[in-house]
Parts: C-alpha cells; sequence; structure tokens
C-alpha cells in the first residue's frame, strides 16, 4: 500500500487530490452530537492542504435510498470541518454534478472542498459492477489522485471506496495506516488474556465474528441488544428484546464451541427492562425495572445490563492485558440506560493492558459520557469495519489500495 508520505514526497502542489473520508456522524436534529470521525481525517486533509494539493473530501453519510435526502446531507459535516481546520470549506450541493464541478474547479492550491453525500447517487452502493463503474468514473472526473481514508466504510464493495482508486493514483491516508496498525496487533501477536465485549444493536452484522474469535479470544463478553439472542438460545424467556430468531441455532453452536475451546463467554445476569423504550430526543426519566436474565417478563425489553452484570463484566476485564470492545452494552443514549457501557468504559480504564474501542456509536458513547477519549489505547473509527478486520476478511476498501 502505498502511503499518503509517499504521495507528499511525489509532491501534489496544485493537484486535485480526492480524500475518501468516513464523515458518517451521529446527528440529532441537523446537529452533530459527536465530530470523531471528521477529527479523525483532520491530519490527512491538513498535510494535502499545507502542501498546496486541492483537496476534495468525500464520503456518505447516512443509509438514504440512491437520490437526494436533505435529512442525509453532509453540509453540517462540512462546516464542521470548517471549524476545525480554522479555514473556509467549500460545499458542493451535488456529488457528481455542475455544482461539484464548480467547486472543485474553484479550489486554489491548498483549499478544500466538500462535494455532498456520495449514497445521494445509486451508483455508488450498486451491485451491478458497470452502474458503480460508471459512477466512479464521473468521481474520477473531479481528481488526479485518490487519497483513502474512510476507515470506518472500508467493508463496503462500493464505487468510491473499491473503483475509484482502481481510476486514479491510489495512497493510504493517515487514519487508515494508524487502523489498520494497531487491528494488525489484534490479530498477529495479541497478548493474553484476551477479553472482547460486543454490544451494541446491529446484531445480524456482528454474530460473524464470533466465529473467529471463538479461536482467539480467552474471554468473550456479550452485552446490549446481542445478549438477548443468547439468552433466549439458553432457553430464557427475552420478552420484547432485541432478537434474532433466525440465529439461535448458530448462536447455541458458538456457545458449545466455546465451552470445548476453553473461552469463557460471559452473558449478563441481570437486565434493566422496561415496557417502553426510552425517549432519545427528551431523555425523559425511563420507567424500568432491574430483573434477573432468566426472568424477564413477556412484556418487557432489555435495556441495559444491571449492576450485578456490571461487576461481572469488570472483573472480567481487569487483568486482561488486551481489550477489544465494540458496540455499547445499552441504550447508552439515554441517561438511564447507560451505566453498563460507563462500567464497561471505567473498566477498560482500570485495565493495565492495551485497550481498543471500536465503532461510531461506542466512540461516540464513550466521549458523551465524559472519558477522555486519549486515555484508551486506541479509539477505532469503524465499527463495521474493524470487525471484519478482525474475522480476517479481505476489506474492499484495503485491497484497492493495495493492488
Ligand atoms: N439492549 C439494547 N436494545 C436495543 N438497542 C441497544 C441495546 N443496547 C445497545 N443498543 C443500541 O446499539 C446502538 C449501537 O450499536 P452499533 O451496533 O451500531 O454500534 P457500533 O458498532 O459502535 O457502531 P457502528 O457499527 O455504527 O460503527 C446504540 O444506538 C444503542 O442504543
Ligand atoms: O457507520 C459505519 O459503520 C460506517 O460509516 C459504514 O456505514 P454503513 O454501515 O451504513 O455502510
Amino acid at each position: 500500500m502505498k502511503t499518503i508520505d509517499e504521495l507528499l514526497a511525489e509532491g501534489v502542489d496544485g493537484k486535485r487530490v480526492f480524500v475518501r473520508a468516513d464523515l458518517n456522524v451521529p446527528l440529532a436534529e441537523g446537529s452533530i452530537t459527536d465530530d470523531g470521525r471528521i477529527r479523525a481525517v483532520l491530519p490527512t486533509v491538513k498535510a494535502l492542504a499545507d502542501a498546496g494539493a486541492k483537496v476534495v473530501v468525500a464520503s456518505h453519510l447516512g443509509r438514504p435510498k440512491g437520490a437526494p435526502d436533505p435529512a442525509f446531507s453532509l453540509l453540517p459535516a462540512a462546516e464542521r470541518l470548517a471549524e476545525l481546520l480554522g479555514a473556509p470549506v467549500a460545499f458542493a450541493q451535488d456529488t457528481v454534478g455542475p455544482a461539484a464541478h464548480e467547486a472543485v474547479d474553484g479550489l486554489q492550491p491548498g483549499q478544500v472542498a466538500v462535494i455532498e453525500n456520495l449514497r445521494f447517487n445509486a451508483g455508488e452502493t450498486s451491485k451491478d459492477d458497470t452502474e458503480r463503474g460508471e459512477f466512479a468514473d464521473r468521481l474520477a472526473a473531479l481528481a488526479d489522485v485518490y487519497v483513502g481514508d474512510g476507515f470506518g466504510a472500508v467493508h463496503r464493495k462500493h464505487a468510491s471506496v473499491y473503483d475509484l482508486p482502481a481510476k486514479l493514483p491510489h495512497y493510504a491516508g493517515y487514519l487508515i495506516a494508524t487502523e489498520v496498525g494497531v487491528l494488525k496487533k489484534l490479530t498477529e501477536d495479541v497478548k493474553r488474556p484476551y477479553t472482547v465485549i460486543l454490544g451494541g444493536a446491529k446484531v445480524s452484522d456482528k454474530l460473524a465474528v464470533i466465529d473467529e474469535l471463538l479461536g482467539k479470544a480467552d474471554r468473550l463478553l456479550i452485552g446490549g441488544g446481542m445478549a438477548y439472542t443468547f439468552l433466549k438460545a439458553k432457553g430464557h424467556e427475552v420478552g420484547i428484546s432485541l432478537l434474532q430468531e433466525d440465529q439461535i441455532p448458530v448462536v447455541t453452536e458458538y456457545m458449545e464451541r466455546a465451552e470445548k475451546n476453553g473461552v469463557e463467554l460471559v452473558l449478563p445476569v441481570d437486565v434493566l427492562v422496561s415496557t417502553d423504550f426510552p425517549d432519545l430526543k427528551t431523555k425523559a426519566p425511563a420507567d424500568f425495572e432491574t430483573v434477573d436474565a432468566d426472568s424477564i417478563p413477556a412484556n418487557m425489553e432489555g435495556l441495559d445490563i444491571g449492576p450485578k452484570s456490571r461487576e461481572l463484566f469488570a472483573e472480567k476485564i481487569a487483568d486482561a492485558e488486551t481489550v477489544f470492545w465494540n458496540g455499547p452494552v445499552g441504550v447508552a443514549e439515554h441517561p438511564d440506560y447507560a451505566n453498563g457501557t460507563a462500567a464497561v468504559a471505567r473498566a477498560l480504564l482500570n485495565c493495565d493492558g492495551f485497550t481498543v474501542v471500536g465503532g461510531g456509536d461506542s466512540a461516540a458513547a464513550v466521549r458523551n459520557l465524559g472519558f477522555d477519549e486519549n486515555a484508551f489505547g486506541h479509539i477505532s473509527t469503524g465499527g463495521g469495519a474493524s470487525l471484519e478486520y478482525l474475522e480476517g476478511k479481505t476489506l474492499p476498501g484495503l485491497a484497492a489500495l493495495e493492488n
């Protein structure tokens, strides 16, 4: 993989450099609630601008349906990028149309433009190679050089991630280089005990990594929405909790294999349950109770791990030499259901081992709960991407930079 340092050594003065970033930041009513992913790409954007490049920043945001949708505009991210850079950033209201060309043509060396959400175009995420290739051609017309730095999206075989680098001289940015360097440590010479904590809501996306982790980790702690499929597989009632019913046989096999391989698989022993999902807008006090994990009432859903589980999880993290954590263990956006996630974050900070937090929502939860992000070994900007890397999969966005 050629790196941005090689590009800078070759010289970029006056060249149009396309930076594929991951500016997919959480928004609440149009305001950014965590700008970690924007800050993460700053070193690359700054280095290119300082070297006199005309920097064209592109990203997706959310999952719009292949057509413009104002709710998913990148404008707030472009504005935050300008604040963080301390310099104006031009914003194009389309991705590959006249506005994008006008914005890029108007750049002077050292200036930055952001083009509108890549996913406003069906070609970006299309499964059809030709359709993706055509969209990549239109993106290529905006630049002379490609820098891949959207680590959070490298697991997606999308036009701007996979097809575009093949059409331009391509280099890896600083963020991708850092992320890959850290995750490599977790796949190659991991120091033991190795504890992995999995939570969050994208259960079906994340179950597959367990298959790989059963051969690598010493302890696997399961919280968040993922826990209920395991509890159900153990024969417990889970009420109206998040459940991946079709995965019960898979999860049952995981539990059997964990036992055979000597991997300690730890599930919550108590949970906070409620009849209602909390109001994340008003954050009005929730009406919840604490029950044992084998006694969830049929009309209730589990929304956080309980106090006994917090202690249990902290104990399994305390003496680890390596910790990887992906996914909040409860609905951490609401203060009444954030205690489990805060306890896990605290346990990571109290542990002397190497700690990695992966995932947009996990990182946002840690920062929004007031923890110092620099106190962790590494906070990855990629949730799905870091998990697929740990699964040992070939990630399209990394493969494209290697070719
Ligand atoms: N018990 C639960 N029931 C429902 N949702 C939950 C539960 N526990 C956690 N969540 C939700 O999971 C979401 C985060 O899950 P996700 O899998 O997206 O995390 P991530 O990997 O950090 O993020 P990403 O994959 O976007 O980088 C949060 O919004 C949180 O509210
Ligand atoms: O949030 C993420 O994990 C990345 O930005 C990728 O987004 P996606 O899951 O919508 O492809």
